[in-house]
């Protein structure tokens, strides 16, 4: 199978080496295109723009930052929608608002291409290791089609109706893995200032119901200031936003989520934003004490 993979960021860039070792033909372009070069020593082909990648490809793969990431990447100049066309398949990975995915998905199926949205919930290490959870919707018969690489790229698949679906059960994901990781830096700091210690505390943690695997892979990290980025915090704080305004448009109060989000802007206040989403600990840490 052939498929090109747009965006070679933390994730593009595994999922699409995933793909290559694999047995994948695989034509990658990313913005900066200096980062291909590692997936070009691994027998990639380079697409010089996302439509030449397309005009290429059957089946294009997209994991981009944002919704302005994402939509620039189709409508803008050399985009894909210049080379989509009958047949040809779209499939955006990137996490965005189910707004920005129904207008991808109208201006591609409007030039006869076939869409499907396929988010993906699991971080950097489970996308080397194709651990990934996928929550597809759109055509299905496209989301038919890309079981294969699917079945290379993650452990699980959810096919989940329409376009939108899948944003939005991801959103609904990441905000709550948002407030977790809010409420337990602030276990974390407590401990600290209550002379307790936060070592001890994740132990406490681990024998009982409270500890998820979240809370034991990254607590002894943030416990060494060591916010190497697997899922970087400004992505964390978008989906935070977007998952919000998901609240609002279902006249849905989420305090809890609010308040996590604002510790997270905070966090990039502090020039945090390119680090692991669990730095978001020094932001809680750093409150009430003179910076
Ligand atoms: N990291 C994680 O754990 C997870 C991330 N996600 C989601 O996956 C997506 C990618 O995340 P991740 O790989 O971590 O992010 P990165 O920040 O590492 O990569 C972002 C990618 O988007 C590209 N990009 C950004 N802006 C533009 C633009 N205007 N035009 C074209 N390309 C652009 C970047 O290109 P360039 O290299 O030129 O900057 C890069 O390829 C995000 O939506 C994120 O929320 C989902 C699950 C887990
Ligand atoms: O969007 C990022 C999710 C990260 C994770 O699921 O660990």
């Amino acid at each position: 199978m052939e498929v090109g993979f747009l965006g070679l960021g933390i994730m593009g860039k595994a999922m699409a080496m995933n793909l290559l070792s694999n047995g994948f033909k695989v034509t990658v372009w990313n913005r900066t295109l200096s980062k291909c070069e590692e997936l070009v020593e691994h027998g990639a082909s380079v697409g010089e723009t996302p439509a030449a990648v397309v005009k290429k490809c059957k089946y294009t793969i997209a994991m981009l930052s944002d919704p302005p990431a994402a939509i620039s990447v189709v409508f803008g100049n050399d985009g894909v929608l210049e080379q989509m066309c009958d047949g040809k398949g779209y499939i955006d990975m990137s996490t965005v608002d189910a707004d920005t995915s129904s207008k991808i998905s109208k201006a591609i199926t409007e030039v006869g291409g076939r869409f499907l949205e396929a988010p993906v919930s699991g971080s950097k290490k489970p996308a080397e290791d194709g651990q990934l959870i996928i929550l597809a919707a759109g055509e299905k018969a496209l989301y038919e089609e890309m079981l294969t690489a699917f079945s290379v790229l993650g452990k699980k698949d959810f096919f989940l109706g329409e376009v939108g679906n899948g944003a939005k059960m991801k959103l609904i994901v990441n905000m709550i893995m948002g407030s977790t990781m809010n409420a337990f830096s602030e276990g974390l700091a407590l401990a600290g200032r209550t002379g307790l210690s936060p070592e001890t505390l994740i132990d406490v943690l681990g024998l009982g119901a409270v500890g998820n695997p979240m809370i034991m892979m990254k607590g002894p990290t943030m416990l060494k200031s060591n916010y190497s980025p697997a899922f970087p915090l400004k992505h964390q704080q978008k989906d935070m936003r977007l998952a919000l305004a998901l609240g609002e448009e279902n006249a849905l109060a989420m305090p809890v989520a609010a308040a996590a989000n604002e510790a997270f802007i905070r966090a990039k206040s502090l020039g945090l934003g390119d680090q692991d989403f669990s730095a978001v600990y020094e932001a809680v840490k750093a409150e009430g004490l003179k910076q």
